[in-house]
């Protein structure tokens, strides 16, 4: 890359924006830090300006916001605060790439403020493609602005480069390829699975998982969102829901496996029988580094896998009984343009009820199914913003009324 690229990150007192800054300090030759966005860390994210001197600093957090300015007074950052700070960084900062590493669909207003303002989009916040939809794919102005930060949804991107894939907002023609036909060699997108801490267990067993056995991955360090989703599988339904919308892939084209090591990131089938793998240690520095500096590839990311050391790496198929995410997630996908909002809402409510002790581990999913079961669903014709936001708010509502009924077989909660 000849000048820095201009980089705008929400989410940066996170473990992805952590990490991109760590690449970024790494290759200070390939990008230049332009905004930081927080929700309440004020301390780190204070620790972050003073070391790379961004021009805009915000904080969602009104209170942790107070005395933010006094620390970073004399860098020249404007400083500001409130909910809407991360949607107006991605719309006025004037980065080349905008990493979306919130937690939630609160990333949503954000995303689509990066891409209408022409931004590349690097995506770690799943939840606002998912949520969003088709919101999201039209507010996209250019083939390849979505690049997917997702470890498996980078996979998915590289291994897809293999082969002739001209289709979706993360469209990957071969290098030097010219227009768009819309033609494809895929027969399907494979996505591997961990399995999370409760692989293996049945349906008795999750009754009684505690907060803290959630809280432990079997591979990543990543936020309490994100790692009790992987632990219910909810994580893997929205990112094949994530993965149709990237790639324009039917969700009946698109599988899961289970790979406890989690070497192989996912996998493309095409149609002649040949299947594509991406490989790499356990860990993110590689698809943060690839959705800062895509279609270039930095130099020493991380290290490569040891292929001196014995190994063994395991595959097994997802058990749809103890772990129903997945599948519910594909239908609730097809079914209309405003249920996987519904979805997302839900879960964000139970898990954070799961988390307060106010529900039992099964009953998030549980919660998620029962609240998609009462929802009516709107036409994509008639699915605008203030649409989608009115069905995630009847859905937090509708969870909130369900777990209120609801005696949890746990008690206690980690935070
Ligand atoms: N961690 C990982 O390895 C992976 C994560 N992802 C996805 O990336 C996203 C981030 O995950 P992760 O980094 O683990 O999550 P964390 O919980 O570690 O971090 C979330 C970040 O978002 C900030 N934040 C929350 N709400 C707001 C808001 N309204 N405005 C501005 N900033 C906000 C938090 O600020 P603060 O801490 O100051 O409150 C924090 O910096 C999720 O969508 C996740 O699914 C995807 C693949 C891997
Ligand atoms: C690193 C990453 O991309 C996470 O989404 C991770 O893949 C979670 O893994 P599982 O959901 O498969 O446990
Ligand atoms: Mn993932």
């Amino acid at each position: 890359m000849s000048t820095p690229r201009r980089v705008a990150i929400l989410g940066s007192t996170g473990s992805i924006g952590i990490q991109a800054l760590e690449v970024i300090s790494a290759h200070p030759e390939s990008f230049r830090v332009v905004a930081l966005c927080a929700g309440t860390n004020a301390a780190l994210l204070a620790e972050q300006a003073r070391t790379f001197r961004p021009e805009l600093v915000g904080i969602r957090d009104d209170d942790a916001a107070k005395g933010l300015a006094d620390q970073l007074k004399g860098l020249g950052a404007e400083v500001l605060s409130g909910v809407e700070s991360a949607e107006h960084i991605a719309a006025h900062s004037q980065a080349d790439v905008v990493l979306n590493a919130v937690t939630g669909s609160i990333g949503l207003k954000p995303t689509l403020a990066a891409l209408r303002s022409g931004a590349t989009l690097a995506l770690a916040n799943k939840e606002s493609l998912v949520v969003g939809g088709a919101l999201v794919q039209q507010a996209v102005q250019r083939p390849g602005q979505v690049v997917p930060v997702d470890s498996e949804h980078s996979a998915l991107a590289q291994a897809l480069a293999s082969g002739r894939h001209q289709k979706g907002v993360c469209a990957v023609p071969r290098p030097g390829e010219g227009e768009l036909t819309g033609e494809t060699e895929v027969a399907k997108l494979i996505l591997t699975a961990s399995g999370g801490p409760f692989r293996g267990w049945t349906a008795q067993d999750l009754a009684a998982v505690t907060p803290e056995q959630a809280l432990k991955h079997p591979n990543f360090a990543m936020g309490v969102m994100v790692t009790t989703n992987s632990a219910t599988m909810v994580n893997k339904a929205l990112e094949v829901v994530e993965a149709h919308l990237l790639f324009d892939v039917p969700l009946e084209r698109i599988d899961t496996v289970i790979h406890p090591q989690q070497y192989i990131h996912s996998l493309v089938e095409f149609h002649d029988g040949s299947t594509m793998a991406q490989a790499g240690p356990p860990r993110m520095l590689v698809p943060i580094a690839l959705g800062l500096s895509w279609p270039d590839r930095l130099h020493k990311v991380d290290s490569p896998i040891d292929w001196t050391r014995p190994m063994s790496w395991e595959f097994e198929p997802l058990d749809h009984g103890a772990f129903p995410a997945v599948q519910l997630a594909k239908h609730a996908a097809a079914a209309s343009a405003t249920h996987m909002a519904v979805y997302n809402a839900a879960n964000e409510q139970a898990v954070e009820a799961f988390h307060t002790g106010r529900l039992g581990f099964t009953g998030i999913v549980a919660t998620v199914e029962q609240v998609l079961a009462q929802h009516t669903g709107v036409s994509q014709s008639a699915a605008d913003l203030d649409t989608v936001l009115g069905a995630e708010e009847w859905a937090r509502q509708a969870a909130e009324a369900l777990i209120a009924r609801t005696t949890p077989t746990v008690s206690g909660g980690a935070r």
